[in-house]
């Protein structure tokens, strides 16, 4: 695994980027999460499976700042506190997230919605009225491929399929060259071929970003796992952890989840 230090702080000296230990957060007494650990490595894709109200999403929360741990810590790379930074400032920092619905800007062109994320990255701030140079142009044409969208980029975003609309949100979060990408069931509402799409889209990011992906479907994530770590959640916390063979084979995650 890589072990630099990357921009603005991010410290991954020790090849982790994303460090949750003992984190419980309790709604009215109840444990959405319960001592929840979990650790991401650099340029690892882990996916993240269990039932209803296991806590996917409030884990989710918890690492972009939305919701505040009730204890235990959450930490991006070595130093960076995420119970202690506002959800801006965690975006800033590197931490990109999409939602399980697609919300790119309808009235305007894969283009003209690539080129906004480009803007909103704050390295650029000062050039909003600028025209883009040659390397941004270049980059929104890398990520057009990647994304599947290429030859599509003068479509109004509001006339793409409902796959292709969060191909282009994946594009705009790639725009903003995230330290570690969140992904909320990707594939949800994709066509099957959309979905096996997506599987080779996630399998060309593979080791290029840090990658987190909570679904459901268990065909994709078998496609994406391959022979890395998957995680199951249940009740607020990991309930088994290891390669998708094995988590399959597991009884405990075949009673509560896979066998129902
Ligand atoms: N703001 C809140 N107030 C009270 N309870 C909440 C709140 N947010 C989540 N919960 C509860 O916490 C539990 C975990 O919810 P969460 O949405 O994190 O699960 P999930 O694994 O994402 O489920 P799903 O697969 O259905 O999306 C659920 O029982 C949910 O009802």
């Amino acid at each position: 695994m890589n072990s630099v230090v990357k921009r603005d702080g991010l410290d991954t000296a020790h090849g982790v980027i994303l460090y949750l230990d003992d984190v419980t957060v309790s709604f009215d007494g109840f444990r959405a999460l319960n001592k929840l650990n979990l650790e991401i490595e650099v340029g690892e894709l882990r996916c993240i499976i269990g039932p209803n109200g296991a806590g996917k999403t409030t884990m989710m929360d918890v690492i972009t700042g939305k919701t505040r741990p009730t204890s235990g810590s959450a930490y991006f790379g070595q130093t960076m506190d995420l119970s202690r930074m506002s959800e801006p400032e965690i975006a800033t920092a590197g931490i990109g997230r999409k939602f399980q619905r697609p919300t790119v800007f309808e009235q305007h062109t894969v283009f003209e919605n690539l080129e906004l994320a480009i803007r909103m990255d704050k390295g650029v701030r000062r050039t909003l009225f600028a025209r883009l140079d040659t390397a941004q142009r270049d980059r929104i044409a890398g990520v057009l491929r990647l994304v599947r969208l290429h030859g599509h980029e003068n479509r109004l975003a509001g006339l793409l399929s409902h796959g292709q609309k969060q191909w282009l949100e994946i594009g705009m979060l790639l725009m903003q060259e995230p330290q570690l990408l969140l992904l909320d069931e990707p594939v949800a509402g994709m066509s099957d071929a959309e979905t096996a799409r997506t599987a080779e889209l996630l399998n060309e990011l593979r080791g290029k970003h840090s990658i987190v992906v909570v679904e459901h479907d268990m065909g994709f994530v078998a496609e994406i796992a391959q022979q890395g770590k998957v995680t199951v959640l249940h009740e607020g916390s990991v309930l088994a952890q290891g390669r998708m063979d094995q988590v399959q084979a597991d009884d405990k995650v075949i009673e509560v989840y896979l066998g129902r």
